[in-house]
């Protein structure tokens, strides 16, 4: 008879990120050193929570009725996520640690005045329906210690990926792109950023000129031509030009930022040579980064949804001198990588053990992350 899974080690890790597709929930065993997937379950976010979402990400003038009811609806979605997950495995909540959440950021405004950062997915909800202990609201600690709130994901990248062997970059490609520098040389820190849009205007541009979200395999970006002055007008950003710590968001990679940018030119170009140039974007702005910042890198590993655009991927594997592979090459699935996670973050915050990387997010110093919201009682 198999043992039966040790209720400890098991958590579920749910992520439902920028670029509004869906969302993405992992079932994750850390019986053993190296955390594995047991179980997942992506479920498309319905059209019109996609659309609340999306207005309140953009809108400076927020409806609250909205905005609390949209909390509600996602809390209640994320909860349905994670039972799916448990079940997808065979098992039952009641064999499963905990839930991290993400829940979808909806505001990140990590340097204004009074800096904050936003994500809704009511997490009472998701403990009362599952009746699991659930953990939420990872990035507002590291803010309240002086840090960005983001990007989260390279401690968890560290713990899985770091090599004595190699210096490792690991690329996330989704709606906002992130790196995570990881040294072979454990005395030097790991460090990562965001470098700027990863799909989401290739997504936008997709939508408004083939009315499809994304660019499948990035083949229409593929069968147009780069515009030199169009990459030039995008290049232009001082994001692109500071220096870590620093992270973004669709705040400033919007479709108005673009719109703005297309309006400098005289003549528009095609709308498959803007695809095209947008692609070379994300691409250009990712192996500066890496050049600047690690430019004794042997090896980058590529994972979210941005590691489909086969486009995307040949550009970065001309731009960058080493091997440019999808993090499946050690097993873990590139689509699941954030949702495994926020299983590790949240399993951190209930051993008491930090999830930020001070070196990464700016924080004055390492904390426990999280707000814990408890499961059913007995
Ligand atoms: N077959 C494909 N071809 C091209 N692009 C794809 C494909 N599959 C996924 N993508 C891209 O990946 C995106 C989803 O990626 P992912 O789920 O990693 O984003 P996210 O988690 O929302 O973002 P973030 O990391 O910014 O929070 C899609 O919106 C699309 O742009
Ligand atoms: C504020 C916010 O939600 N940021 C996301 C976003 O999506 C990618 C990039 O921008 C990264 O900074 C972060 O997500 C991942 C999960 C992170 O925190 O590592």
């Amino acid at each position: 008879m198999p043992d039966a899974p040790d209720t400890a080690a098991h958590y579920v890790g749910i992520m439902s990120g920028t670029s509004l597709d869906g969302v993405d929930a992992a079932l994750v065993s850390f019986q053993t050193e190296f955390p594995r997937l047991i179980a997942s379950h992506f479920r498309p976010l319905p059209a019109d929570l996609r659309q609340n979402l999306a207005e309140l990400s953009l809108s400076a003038d927020v409806s609250l009725q909205k905005l609390g009811e949209t909390d509600a609806r996602l809390g209640e979605l994320l909860a349905e996520c994670a039972l799916q997950a448990i079940a997808a495995a065979g098992m039952n909540p009641d064999q499963v640690r905990a839930i991290g959440s993400h829940g979808v950021t909806v505001r990140h405004a990590p340097e204004c005045d009074a800096p904050f950062t936003l994500q809704l997915g009511d997490a009472n909800r998701i403990a009362h329906i599952t009746g699991l202990t659930t953990v939420a609201d990872f990035r507002r600690r590291d803010i309240a210690a002086g840090g960005h709130g983001a990007p989260l994901v390279p401690a968890f990248h560290r713990a899985v990926f770091a090599s004595p062997d190699e210096n490792r970059v690991v690329l996330n490609i989704g709606g906002i792109a992130n790196i995570t520098i990881l040294p072979k040389n454990p005395s030097q820190p790991v460090t990562g950023f965001d470098t700027g849009p990863g799909n989401t205007l290739l997504d936008h541009w997709a939508q408004r000129h083939l009315g499809q979200p994304i660019d499948r395999d990035g083949a229409w970006g593929a069968s147009g031509q780069c515009h030199q002055p169009l990459l030039k007008l995008l290049m232009d950003e001082t994001y692109f030009e500071r220096s870590p710590p620093k992270s973004t968001g669709k705040e400033l990679f919007s479709p108005a930022w673009l719109r703005a940018k297309l309006e400098m030119l005289a003549k528009p170009p095609a709308a498959a040579d803007v695809q095209a140039t947008l692609a070379h974007l994300t691409a250009r702005t990712v192996a500066q980064a890496v050049q600047r910042y690690a430019p004794d890198t042997e090896s980058v590993l590529v994972c979210g949804g941005g590691v489909h655009n086969r486009h995307l991927m040949a550009l970065l594997a001309e731009l960058l001198d080493c091997p440019v592979e999808s993090t499946g090459k050690f097993a873990l699935d590139p689509d699941w990588i954030e949702a495994m996670a926020f299983a590790w973050l949240a399993r951190q915050t209930l051993l008491g053990l930090p999830g930020n990387l001070p070196e990464v997010t700016g924080a004055k110093h390492r904390v426990v992350l999280g707000a814990v919201y408890p499961g059913r009682l007995g």
